[in-house]
């Protein structure tokens, strides 16, 4: 983690969420972006939640990434909180394979935004490099940075499939 003030939050219900919401982690990382990883709970830890939420905006956060499994309350609860963008990524839940995170955190009233990623890996990937795309539009390097991962990512894709 990057020693500059994190422009990035992200929260996750539990520690066992972290093996996915450490993509989210590497992706910033990667594309030097500064960021805090932190575990919320709006079920187990209330009142940090509301903190965490309340405060996000003035100590300099930009966006947060929130991923949570099951009953997941805490992207959408922390969107409640909070007009910064929150970027929710369902965990993938053992006994329902994250349809319930899914729909947890998909379904929100309108007034009320989360954007929803897709469960497990991918959504953390992909939330990491949606905030890295919100910050890229306040900052030139970072937005040239980004554009270097994706042709990386392209150059990556081999033509053929090899056996394995
Ligand atoms: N969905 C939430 C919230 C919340 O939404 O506030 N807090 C914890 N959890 C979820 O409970 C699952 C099981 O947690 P444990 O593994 O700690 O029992 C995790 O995926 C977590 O995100």
């Amino acid at each position: 983690m990057s020693n500059d003030t994190p422009v990035v939050g992200i929260i996750m219900g539990s520690q066992s969420d972290w093996p996915t919401m450490k993509h989210a982690a590497t992706v910033l990382e990667d594309l030097g972006v500064a960021f805090e990883a932190r575990i919320v709970s709006a079920h187990r830890t209330p009142d940090r939640l509301y903190e965490y939420a309340k405060s996000a905006k003035d100590r300099g956060l930009k966006c947060i990434i929130a991923g949570a499994g099951g009953a997941a309350h805490l992207p959408g609860m922390t969107a409640a909180m909070t007009a910064l963008p929150v970027f929710g990524v369902p965990i993938k839940s053992s006994t329902l394979s994250g349809n319930d995170s899914l729909l947890s955190i998909v379904q929100m009233p309108g007034g009320i935004p989360v954007g929803t990623l897709a469960i497990g890996k991918a959504g953390a990937i992909n939330a990491g490099l949606l905030a890295a795309s919100v910050m890229a539009l306040m900052d030139d390097d970072l937005a040239e940075r980004l554009e270097a991962w994706r042709a990386a990512q392209t150059a990556s894709i081999a033509e053929e499939p090899v056996d394995e």
